[in-house]
C-alpha cells in the first residue's frame, strides 16, 4: 500500500519524506539538484539541498524569505508570537532584547538551578532491562523548563504545573496535526485549549513576575530594557510559550540519541563517566565549558540526528538561489539535515565518530555550513550555549548514576512528522551504578 502512495504524485513526495527522509533527499538532490520543486502537504514547496543552497537561504542577503509564514504553515498559531516568528525589523528589535536573556552571566544563572533539579528529576528514574529512555527524557527536560524558565516551584502548586506541562504538549502535538480545524476530540483542539490555558497562566503570573526579579527567564523577559525597549505582557507570554517549546524537544532529542549511540559505543561511554566522576556533582558553566569530550559526542550526535532537520521559510519576493529562480510567495524547506550526511564533508558519514570534530582532523571545517543543526544568520538558535549546557548537565548526571547498553545492531525507526522521535521510545538496558 505505502509504495503504491508513495508514487502518486501529489501524496508521494510528503510520505516519501516522512517515512525515510535521507533516502528521500538523496533521490531528490541526485536526481533534480539542490533546488527543485515538490508538492508537500498538499502545496508546492521549493526545496534546498546542500550546504550553499541552504545557507543562501539562511543568510538571506536579499531578505526574501520570512520565517513567520514559512513556519507559520507548518507549526499552525501555536507559537504565534514567538522569536522564531518574527521577521525583519521586528524580529530585529525582538532579537537585541532577548538576546540579554542569554547572556553567559544569564546562562550560569539558570545552569546553576539547572543541575540540582537534574539530579532532582533522575531520582524518580528506574534500572531495568528494557526502559524507554525517550519519554523519561521528555519529561525531564519539560520539568526542568518549567522549574528552570517559569520558576515552577515557587509559582505554584505541582498539580497546576501538571496541567500546564499537558497543555503545553497538547500544543506541540497539535502542531503537526492532520485535522486543523478545532473541533472536539481532535489534537488541534486540544492544542487551542492548551494554548488558552498557557496563555492564561503565564498572564496571571506576570504581575508578580513584573513586581520580583528573580533569576528565572520569565522574570528576567519581564524586566528586560534596551534603549527604552521593553516587552510588553503580550510579548513576554508569547515568547515564553515558544521557549518552552523550542528548548525541550530539541534537547531531548540530542540527549536520547547521546544515549544510543554510548550505549552503543561503551568504550566512549566509560571514558565520559570517568571525566563526569573528577567534576563536581554540580559543575559550573565554566566547568562544563571545559569538558571538550563531551562536546565530541555532542556534536556529533547533532550531525547524525538534527533535532530541526528541516527549516521553513516562505519567500516574499521573487529570489534566485544557486541561479535558479523561486517565484514570490513559495514556501521553502532548507533540509539542513542531508548536508550532515553528505560523504563530500564527511568521512564515513553514518559512523559514530565523535572525533571527526577535534583537532586535527576537524572534518567540520571541510565547508562553512557543512553542520548547522543551530541553523544560521540571523534565526540561528539563540540557545545554543543554553542548550550545550543542559545536554552536558544531564549526561553528566546521567553518567555518574547509571551505565546503559543498547544492542549494536539497534536503529530506532523515528517518526518524522515533527521533530524526529523513536517510535519505540529507545529501549535501553540500565543498570544503577553503587552511589
Ligand atoms: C540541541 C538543542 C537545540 C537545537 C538543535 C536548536 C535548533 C534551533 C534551530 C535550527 C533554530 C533556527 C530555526 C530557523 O532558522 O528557522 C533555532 C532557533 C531558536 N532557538 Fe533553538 N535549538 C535548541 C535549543 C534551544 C534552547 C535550549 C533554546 C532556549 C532556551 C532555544 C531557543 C531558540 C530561539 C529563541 C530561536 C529563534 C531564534 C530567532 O529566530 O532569532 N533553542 N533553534
Amino acid at each position: 500500500m505505502l509504495p503504491l502512495l508513495r508514487s502518486l504524485p501529489l501524496v508521494g513526495p510528503t510520505l516519501a519524506y516522512v517515512s525515510d527522509p535521507l533516502t528521500f533527499m538523496e533521490r531528490q538532490l541526485r536526481e533534480h539538484g539542490p533546488v527543485s520543486e515538490i508538492p508537500f502537504l498538499g502545496r508546492p514547496w521549493t526545496v534546498l539541498l546542500g550546504p550553499d543552497a541552504c545557507s543562501e537561504a539562511l543568510v538571506n542577503r536579499d531578505k526574501a524569505f520570512a520565517n513567520g509564514p514559512g513556519w507559520g504553515q507548518l507549526v499552525g498559531p501555536f507559537f504565534d508570537g514567538g522569536l522564531m516568528l518574527l521577521d525583519f525589523d521586528e524580529h530585529r528589535r525582538h532579537r537585541r532584547l532577548m538576546q540579554q536573556a542569554f547572556t553567559r552571566d544569564r546562562i550560569e544563572g539558570y545552569t546553576a538551578a539547572l543541575s540540582p533539579a537534574v539530579a532532582r528529576g533522575l531520582d524518580a528514574w528506574q534500572p531495568g532491562e528494557n526502559v524507554r529512555a525517550y519519554p523519561a527524557l521528555k519529561t525531564l527536560t519539560l520539568d526542568l523548563a518549567t522549574q528552570v524558565f517559569m520558576g515552577g516551584a515557587q509559582l505554584t502548586s505541582p498539580r497546576e504545573l501538571d496541567a500546564v506541562n499537558r497543555a503545553f504538549v497538547d500544543c506541540v502535538q497539535a502542531a503537526t496535526a492532520f485535522v486543523r480545524a478545532p473541533l472536539p476530540f481532535t489534537r488541534w483542539g486540544r492544542g487551542v485549549r492548551g494554548r488558552a490555558l498557557l496563555e492564561e497562566f503565564l498572564t496571571r503570573h506576570l504581575p508578580a513576575k513584573r513586581a520580583h526579579a528573580s533569576e528565572d527567564l520569565f522574570s528576567v523577559l519581564c524586566h528586560l530594557s534596551e534603549d527604552g525597549e521593553v516587552f510588553s505582557d503580550e510579548d513576554v507570554v508569547n515568547h515564553m510559550i515558544f521557549l518552552l517549546m523550542a528548548a525541550h524537544d530539541t534537547s531531548t532529542i540530542t540527549v536520547s540519541t547521546a544515549m544510543q549511540h554510548l550505549g552503543q559505543h561503551p568504550a566512549w561511554q566509560e571514558r565520559l563517566r570517568e571525566q563526569a566522576r573528577e567534576l563536581p556533582e554540580h559543575p559550573t558553566l565554566a566547568e562544563l565549558d571545559a569538558w571538550e569530550d563531551a562536546d565530541l559526542v555532542i556534536h556529533e550526535c547533532l550531525r547524525l540526528l538534527p533535532p530541526v532537520p528541516v527549516l521553513a521559510r516562505r519567500t516574499v519576493k521573487e529570489t534566485e538561489v544557486l541561479g535558479t529562480r523561486i517565484p514570490a510567495g513559495r514556501l521553502t524547506a532548507v533540509m539542513v539535515h542531508l548536508q550532515h550526511h553528505q560523504q563530500e564533508w564527511w568521512t564515513d558519514p553514518e559512523r559514530f565518530d565523535p572525533e571527526r570534530f577535534a583537532e586535527p582532523r576537524r572534518e567540520d571545517r571541510r565547508h562553512r555550513h557543512a553542520w548547522e543543526p543551530f541553523g544560521g544568520g540571523v534565526h540561528k538558535c539563540l540557545g545554543m550555549f543554553f542548550a550545550g549546557a543542559e545536554v552536558k548537565l544531564i549526561l553528566h548526571h546521567l553518567l555518574r548514576r547509571f551505565e546503559w547498553a543498547v544492542d549494536p545492531d539497534y536503529r530506532p525507526s523515528l517518526s518524522y512528522l515533527s521533530l524526529p522521535v523513536p517510535k519505540d521510545g529507545q529501549p535501553v538496558r540500565l543498570r544503577a551504578l553503587a552511589g
